[in-house]
């Protein structure tokens, strides 16, 4: 697992370590219009080895907000021009929920606590207060943070096991069947280009009978560390389409360029050696290249069947005519 499950384990008792690691992620903004009273609360985070960023009006809180993503902040309620529930308000409107805020004020009813923690606050400290209660509740809130952080990354880590393949880290199925419908509907709308090349490893059977499976799975992964090294970064995508079959695509590239993607690729697979244990192997590919032509289709929403199916009948073509080249 790539998380702990320190989720469950909020520390009540923080060392110093664990104090600077949310130190380091949580940078602290405080906002109030009383410049003593700022300097004052600044220097009492900062004596507790908090980092801490001020801004005495909203107007310099927004510029600070846009030029670093603070996810804790301290704002004084009662001030000039907007107030502090009012910044807290619009920031709630802007962004993702994931900002911690204290509400700094000398109110103190029942009905005031009521309508900052409605307002957006997600918590409250009453002037004057004790150096230990603010350091508490900034504390307090940097472990809701964590938390955070920590369903973040599970929530990514789900996310890669539900649309990659687990060995080669290339793309599935699943992945495939939402996503290359919707390439297909960008070139509808923008008239652009869309290939595909389909590749399968010459004959993979052998190597696994003669190496065994583990020197396969290694082949597996270090073909797909090939081909993406030597695909547009963020743009192309690599699928893993069967057992040693994968599916190249190429947005906004036209037949030839996927040609020339091909040829490439066929070279480069075939002219440096796959290194497993002490053997140094000698794999081929064969690929098959098909674009796009949306005219072909009537009903447009099969459009991406066919793409991959004539890939397909081009990789077929090239295992035929003898394995280690590209047709299409
Ligand atoms: N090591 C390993 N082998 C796999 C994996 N998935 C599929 N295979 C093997 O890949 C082999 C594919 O064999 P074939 O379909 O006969 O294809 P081939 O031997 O490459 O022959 P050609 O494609 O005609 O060149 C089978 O032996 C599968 O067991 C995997 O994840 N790891």
């Amino acid at each position: 697992m790539p998380f702990s499950n320190s989720l469950d384990r909020a520390p009540s008792v923080l060392d110093s370590r664990m104090l600077e690691n949310r130190i380091e992620k949580h940078k602290i903004l405080l906002i109030d219009d009383d410049l003593t009273h700022l300097e004052l609360t600044k220097l009492l985070l900062e004596s507790t080895g908090l980092v801490v960023d001020t801004a005495s009006n909203d107007s310099e809180a927004f510029q600070h907000l846009e030029a670093y993503d603070y996810r804790m902040i301290l704002c004084d309620w009662v001030m000039p021009g907007q107030d502090g529930l009012s910044i807290v308000k619009k920031l709630r409107e802007s962004e993702v929920n994931t900002r911690y805020v204290i509400m700094i004020t000398s109110k103190s009813s029942p009905d005031d606590l009521i309508q900052c923690l409605s307002g957006g606050a997600d918590d409250y400290i009453t002037k004057p207060f004790r150096k230990d209660e603010l350091r508490a509740r900034v504390l307090s809130g940097m472990r809701i943070l964590d938390k955070h952080v920590q369903l973040e990354k599970m929530k990514s880590y789900y996310f890669d096991q539900a649309q990659k393949d687990t060995l080669t880290g290339a793309y599935n199925r699943a992945y495939l069947k939402d996503r290359l419908p919707n390439e297909v509907k960008r070139v509808e709308r923008t008239n652009g280009n869309l290939s595909v090349i389909m590749t399968d490893i010459d004959h993979f059977k052998s190597l696994n009978d003669t190496h065994g499976h583990p020197c396969g799975d290694a082949v597996l992964v270090n073909f797909v560390e090939r081909l993406n090294q030597n695909l547009r970064n963020g743009i192309d995508w690599v699928c893993r389409y069967g057992g040693e079959e994968f599916l190249i695509v190429l947005p906004d590239t036209s037949i030839e360029q996927a040609r020339t993607v091909a040829d490439k690729l066929c070279n480069l697979i075939a002219d440096k050696p796959f290194e497993f244990e002490e053997h140094s192997l000698s794999v081929t590919a064969s690929f098959g290249v098909s674009s796009l032509a949306l005219s072909k289709y009537s009903d447009k929403s099969s459009a991406h069947v066919g793409l991959i199916n004539s890939a397909d009948k081009n990789l077929y073509f090239s295992k035929n005519n003898g394995r280690n080249q590209w047709h299409g």
